[in-house]
């Protein structure tokens, strides 16, 4: 499937790198002068935050193709996404050329964050596969996509959403500024009257939002969060008890401050006390760094976001045996995230543990035991475990993991791993024994032949002699006899 990006800013660089890392090539059509380092500097951080949040190897990215025309860009795309600055007569001219030049089953996306499919469709020829298809910002982290406008393009568009790790989430009927951003500028709108006011700074009301209901927010939403509001009697209670209050004068919610020179300095002064001590791209840092670690609490707690993380990564690993070429195996990658390092300074001891156990559960995905095998009520389960921590490895390395298979039989297989980090030294050694077990009855059982056969072809291409620290424990220190 061919992509073009027309817009490559702040939500057409996210849906470039989005795509690049799912691994599709994208034609790209931006005329400013920094286009191209722009979208090299977010496809950067995009795929530092990728190699943080995925523990399965992930795609073989695609390609940038620099087009000089919109005509260029598209004209053998399958899939197209706007994402020129939001003004209709911009937009027009824009799926104007892109109708001239692109196949005629292209399907047109645009991000717009404001404008309905009917006025986006305004003298088009083939209105009908131009869709609303509205991302929020950081594009290659956050998977939720507005989807407005029917029909079977709004089908074929989610199914292309969908492969690229997107929750596309299809609005029934179009309205200015979708659903998302009703939402957003209710809450906007409130608080620009607060520091208009001199009730709040921007950074009171950041820590309002990022130290309360933010948090709520991710993984639970408005409604979930307010039937639990409402304690055991639930909704109802809680819409009986607060309801009435929305009719009290609390808020400002449908007039707007007047955003002239006087309140513009002053929410622009606050913000540079508040964050100018960071560059913009050190920010999104920050940001992508936090997005990741909140992934991955709801991932473990299969929950939400987590859910869809989870379910890009299987697509990764079912992809994942193409990039397993060589030996020792390399099956497994991982970016050292902020919140993995300690007080000492460099990645904590369990996290050790954690790239290990990722690369032997792709180890397992690998010769077939996969989550389709574990669903038989058979896995295998990890019963000794010897790391050695050779150096120190600080945030914002890549890891690789070079798997070796140093031995099996029918119920059991010795894995080593060694931790490289990116100048190839080792960072770490692990040394692992599985035994393969019957899940429900919780005992050991021989493999069946399709995991032997695997393992054998794995064992056939172990040749060189077994590391010297293999099968060693830790060494002994003498006990030094107690002085009075
Ligand atoms: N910034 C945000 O938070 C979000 C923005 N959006 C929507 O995404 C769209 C783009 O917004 P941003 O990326 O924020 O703007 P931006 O200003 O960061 O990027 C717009 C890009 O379009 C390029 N451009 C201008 N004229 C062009 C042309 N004739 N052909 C091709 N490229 C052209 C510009 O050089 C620029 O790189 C808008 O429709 C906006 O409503 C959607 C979600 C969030
Ligand atoms: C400010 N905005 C309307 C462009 C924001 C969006 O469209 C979505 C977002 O990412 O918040």
């Amino acid at each position: 499937m061919k992509i073009a990006a027309i817009g490559g800013g702040v939500i057409g660089g996210g849906w470039i790198a989005r795509f690049i890392l799912s691994g599709y090539d994208v034609a790209v059509y931006d005329p400013h002068p920094e286009a191209q380092r722009i979208i090299a500097e977010v496809l950067a951080n995009a795929t530092r935050a990728w190699e943080a949040l995925f523990q399965a190897p992930l795609p073989r990215p695609g390609r940038i193709h620099w087009a000089g025309s919109v005509a260029e860009a598209v004209r053998e795309a399958d899939y197209i996404q706007e994402s020129v600055p939001e003004r209709l007569d911009l937009k027009h001219r824009i799926i104007a050329e892109i109708e001239d030049a692109a196949p005629e089953t292209a399907l047109i996306g645009s991000s717009t964050s404001g404008f309905k499919p009917s006025e986006l469709r305004q003298g088009a020829r083939l209105p009908d596969r131009i869709l609303v298809a509205h991302p929020f910002n950081p594009v290659y982290l956050l998977p939720v996509v507005e989807v407005v406008g029917g029909g079977e393009a709004a089908a074929r568009a989610c199914d292309i959403l969908t492969a690229i790790g997107m929750k596309p989430v299809r609005i029934a009927r179009e309205i200015d500024a979708h659903i998302g951003d009703r939402l957003l500028e209710a809450v906007w709108r409130e608080a620009l009257w607060l520091v208009n006011d001199g009730i709040a700074t921007t950074e009171e009301i950041d820590d309002i939002i990022r130290f309360g209901f933010g948090l709520r927010w991710a993984q639970m939403g408005l409604f979930e969060t307010y039937r639990i509001a409402g304690g055991e009697a639930g909704m109802r209670h809680f819409l009986g008890q607060f309801g009435p209050a929305l009719k009290w004068p609390w808020t400002k919610l449908m007039d707007v401050p007047d955003l002239d020179d006087a309140l513009i300095d002053r929410i622009a002064g606050q913000s540079d006390a508040q964050s100018g001590h960071h560059s913009i791209r050190e920010l999104e840092r920050i940001r992508d760094d936090n997005l990741v670690g909140i992934f991955h609490a709801l991932k473990a707690n299969d929950w939400g976001v987590g859910q869809t993380v989870r379910a890009q990564e299987d697509g990764f690993y079912a992809r994942a045996p193409a990039r397993a070429e060589g030996y020792p195996l390399r099956l497994h990658q991982a970016r050292v995230a902020g919140g993995w390092v300690d007080y000492n300074g460099h990645m904590t001891e369990f996290r050790y543990l954690q790239v290990l156990g990722d690369a032997t559960d792709a180890f397992l995905i690998h010769i077939g035991l996969d989550a389709e095998y574990r669903a038989q009520g058979r896995s295998a389960y990890t019963v000794e475990t010897h790391i050695r921590h050779l150096a120190e490895v600080k945030a914002g390395e890549l890891l690789t993991v070079e798997t070796r298979l140093l031995g099996h039989d029918a119920k059991r297989f010795r894995l080593h791993h060694a931790i490289l980090r990116e100048d190839g030294t080792e960072a770490a050694t692990g040394e692992h024994m599985l035994l393969h077990v019957d899940t429900d009855e919780g005992r050991t059982i021989p493999m069946p032949l399709t995991l032997l056969e695997a393992l054998d072809r794995v064992a056939a291409q172990d040749t060189a002699p077994h590391p010297d620290h293999a099968g060693a424990g830790i060494r002994s220190v003498r006990q030094k006899e107690a002085t009075a």
